[in-house]
């Protein structure tokens, strides 16, 4: 696939299944997220890769936050299921480090491109994916239990898999709504 082409028609796959990306095309995706641009080369960033019992330890920890949340028993129920949507889950951290020049802020954004860049090295092999969060990704069980210092940051749950639906191509947006020339 083109580089312009992935770009212009990326799309996210909320329906996945079997098979989850693996050995190099695996690679190939946590490779492309970190190359993504890092003032200063900090690599603020921490991947947990959730396939099998990982997604069920996944879902165990949802389970548990909501239970300490008093969620309503629908989102209890639901929640151990939640990462079986997928035949992988990738949780993507910010592991923030203390920097005079490099903000926190610009932290959490190098882990965000992260996240993007490995949905298109998905994208770009044949796989599909749909970048979540939901509560659990601000909740503070769910971040002790990844390990998260109190300044960290969970930026998202990357799932990723396939799919036999075709993407719809992308419409062009109007740039003139969003984009404004200085000349
Ligand atoms: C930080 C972030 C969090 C998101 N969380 C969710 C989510 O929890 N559930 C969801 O359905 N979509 C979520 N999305 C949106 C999807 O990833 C996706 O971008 C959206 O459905 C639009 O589809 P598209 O990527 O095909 O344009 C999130 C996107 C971002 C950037």
């Amino acid at each position: 696939m083109q580089a312009l082409e992935l770009l212009l028609n990326r799309t996210s796959q909320p329906r996945l299944q079997a098979p989850a990306p693996s050995g190099e095309a695996l690679n190939n995706i946590l490779q492309a997220g970190l190359c993504a641009p890092d003032h200063k080369l900090l690599s603020p960033w921490r991947f947990i890769v959730c396939a099998d019992e990982g997604l069920r330890k996944l879902g165990s920890i949802f389970e548990q936050a909501a239970i300490k949340k008093n969620s309503s028993p629908e989102s209890i129920e639901r929640a151990p299921a939640l990462p079986m949507r997928a035949p992988m889950v990738i949780v993507a951290i910010c592991n923030y480090t203390q920097d005079e020049s490099v903000p926190r802020v610009e932290q959490i954004a190098s882990t965000a491109c992260a996240v993007q860049a490995m949905q298109m090295a998905a994208i770009a092999q044949g796989f599909q994916g749909i970048w979540r969060t939901g509560w659990y990704a601000q909740n503070h069980d769910v971040k002790v239990a990844m390990d998260c210092k109190q300044e960290d940051e969970i930026l998202g749950f990357l799932y990723l898999g396939t799919t036999p639906l075709k993407a719809m191509p992308r419409k062009p947006r109007d740039t003139a709504k969003f984009v404004e020339t200085w000349t």
